[in-house]
């Protein structure tokens, strides 16, 4: 039987704050809920000064849903509100980094001094290569010659460090900026570089909010053509500050064929446009596999899916990329097909797609 919501959300009212009696869903502490491929992750916003109740809290939940029938994964994060969560929370680095106050009657979005273009990629549903997209994009865009900075503010399962090859840890030499890494061409960030190891992530900062602000504001890009902004799956906190705090200009919406990421890209579409974030097109991923052996194809997710969509919502069908083993092993080795192999087959698709965006002057 596949994992539901309510599956989910019912097994989490099991679980009790042992302060208040009251069950955690009630409580409002479990947030940006999603489930997807086995896996169940989201976020406990928690007071950082009970720290240790909370980890057992986190614990019992972890075990009443590992149980569940379906479910292969278990991921939650704890965040902090208050001061008091962030000092508790600081991350193991040399110097404390010190959140640069706004400057004045900056409500509405902002642009960030020295990016030209911010992109951000996205996919309503986890797991459908959006982060394998951004990844390549931003080689390919290197390749061609643009500055660019890829910023992995997927906080759910940040991977842009693992494809980019990047291990070291950002460092902060004088506690207010944040020098990036890079690699293949490309700076980076990620925000599962800000936190370490084994710890349970606790973000400085309210919420994921001052992350994502961190780490827009204070990292020092340099100048940059293009800022790639690689975001979680869905429609959540972080989605909505990008666009709230700061002048995206564009969206490039992930999706596989299959019917189920569609609808949700459909609603990740839907936010953006409300937003006012112009939707520079879709991508289908693992569109048609092609065997690594034999190069024989076959459409494992369907095909053409997301080309009936895009057309249905009047965005255009920016690339189709495939069903590669290649695009995973060089995904997984840390240097991303568009570098490893930029003739092949499999990766040419992002280098056109890189030149389309330059043509466009999108990126
Ligand atoms: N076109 C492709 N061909 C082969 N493997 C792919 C392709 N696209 C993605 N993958 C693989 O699928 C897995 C998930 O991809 P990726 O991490 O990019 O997805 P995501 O949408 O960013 O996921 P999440 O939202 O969970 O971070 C990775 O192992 C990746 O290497």
């Amino acid at each position: 039987m596949p994992l539901t919501r309510e599956t989910v959300l019912n097994t989490l009212k099991s679980v009790k704050d042992p302060n208040t009696g009251e069950n955690i869903v009630a409580s409002g502490m479990v947030r940006a809920l999603q489930i997807g491929d086995g896996t169940i992750r989201f976020v406990m916003e928690i007071d950082a000064s009970r720290m240790s109740e909370m980890e057992a809290l986190k614990a019992d939940a972890e075990s009443r849903l590992s149980v569940l029938e379906g479910c292969g994964n278990v991921q939650i994060i704890l965040t902090a509100h208050s001061e008091t969560a962030a000092e508790a929370a600081k991350p193991s680095e040399p110097t404390p980094i010190k959140p640069r106050p706004a400057p004045p009657g900056s409500s509405g979005p902002q642009k960030v001094p020295g990016i030209d273009r911010i992109i951000a990629v996205a996919s309503g549903k986890g797991g459908v290569g959006k982060s394998t997209v951004a990844a390549n994009l931003a080689c390919a865009l290197a390749a061609e010659g643009r500055k660019v900075g890829l910023l992995d503010a997927d906080v759910y399962g940040p991977s842009q460090p693992k494809m980019l090859g990047i291990s070291g840890r950002p460092t902060s030499p004088d506690g207010q900026m944040i020098l990036p890494l890079r690699n293949h061409g490309v700076t980076m960030i990620s925000i599962g570089l800000m936190t370490s190891g084994d710890q349970a992530v606790v973000w400085r900062g309210p919420m994921l909010m001052g992350a994502l602000q961190q780490m827009m504001g204070q990292v020092q890009w340099g100048a940059l053509d293009v800022l790639i902004v690689d975001l979680p799956p869905g429609t959540g906190d972080v989605q909505m500050t990008l666009c709230q705090k700061f002048i995206v200009d564009g969206a490039i919406i992930v999706s596989t064929p299959q019917d189920v990421a569609l609808l949700d890209a459909r609603k990740g579409i839907d936010m953006f446009q409300q937003m006012q974030v112009p939707i520079i097109g879709m991508i289908e991923n693992m569109s048609t596999h092609i065997c690594s052996s034999c190069g024989h194809e076959e459409h494992v997710f369907g095909h053409g899916g997301v080309a009936a969509e895009a057309e249905k919502l009047g965005v255009p069908l920016l690339a189709e990329v495939p069903l590669h083993l290649n695009i995973r092993l060089a995904g997984d080795g840390g240097t991303p097909i568009a570098v490893q192999a930029p003739d092949a087959p499999e990766a040419n698709v992002f280098r056109q797609l890189a030149r389309t965006l330059v043509a466009e002057s999108q990126a």
